[in-house]
């Protein structure tokens, strides 16, 4: 990741009305570990705090990284400032939900759906063009992990969720382990 302008760190926050309906849909419940990765000034993070989640924040950029830090001081917020790719997952049940940056969502599914995972369920934010290649049976790997697992897609966003609007449709690409 280089670079400081828009594209490069991938900045589209969402409002915070479609923040709280993709928690709301991801049925979290109090006390379960969250991975909120990309996690932003915390958009999600806020409504998965009030959910009752302990939520892991990943953000890789350290000014974002520092501004969850202060925001989210007394709540069970921990942030991780790193690159999602090096996260180690936990080695406890855990979901995830997350609007990650759109660049890093093929990735971030492989490590998610890998085996030995303890992902329970995923509800990412990612371009609807990539939810539709992932659940129409073409995804990589689905060999692997569709017996364990099963994709589908959830609730469509759009474009004015998002503050500034990206240049493509969104929805939620929701997992669920069997
Ligand atoms: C699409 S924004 C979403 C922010 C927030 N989740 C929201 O919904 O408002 C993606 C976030 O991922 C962060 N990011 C970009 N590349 C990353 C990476 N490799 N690892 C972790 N975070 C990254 C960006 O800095 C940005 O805050």
């Amino acid at each position: 990741m280089s670079g400081n302008g828009r594209a490069a760190w991938g900045w589209h926050p969402l409002d915070s009305h479609w923040a709280r309906r993709v928690v709301a849909a991801a049925g979290v419940r109090p006390g379960e570990l969250v991975l909120d990765i990309g996690a932003g000034r915390g958009a999600l993070t806020a409504p998965l705090v009030d959910a009752g989640a302990r939520v892991l924040a990943v953000e890789l950029h350290p000014g974002r990284a520092d501004d969850l830090r202060r925001r989210f001081a007394d709540d069970p917020v921990t942030v991780i400032r790193t690159d999602a790719a090096d996260l180690r997952l936990p080695g406890r049940p855990f979901r995830v939900v997350s609007s990650p940056p759109y660049g890093i969502s093929t990735a971030l599914l492989k490590r998610l759906l890998a085996p030995g995972s303890r992902l329970i369920s995923a509800d990412l934010v990612v371009q609807r063009a990539f939810a539709n290649r992932w659940i129409g049976g073409n995804a990589p790997g689905s060999g692997r992990w569709s017996r364990h697992y099963e994709l589908g897609l959830g609730l469509r966003l759009p474009r004015k969720a998002f503050t500034p609007p990206p240049r493509v449709d969104s929805a939620v690409l929701t997992i669920r382990r069997r």
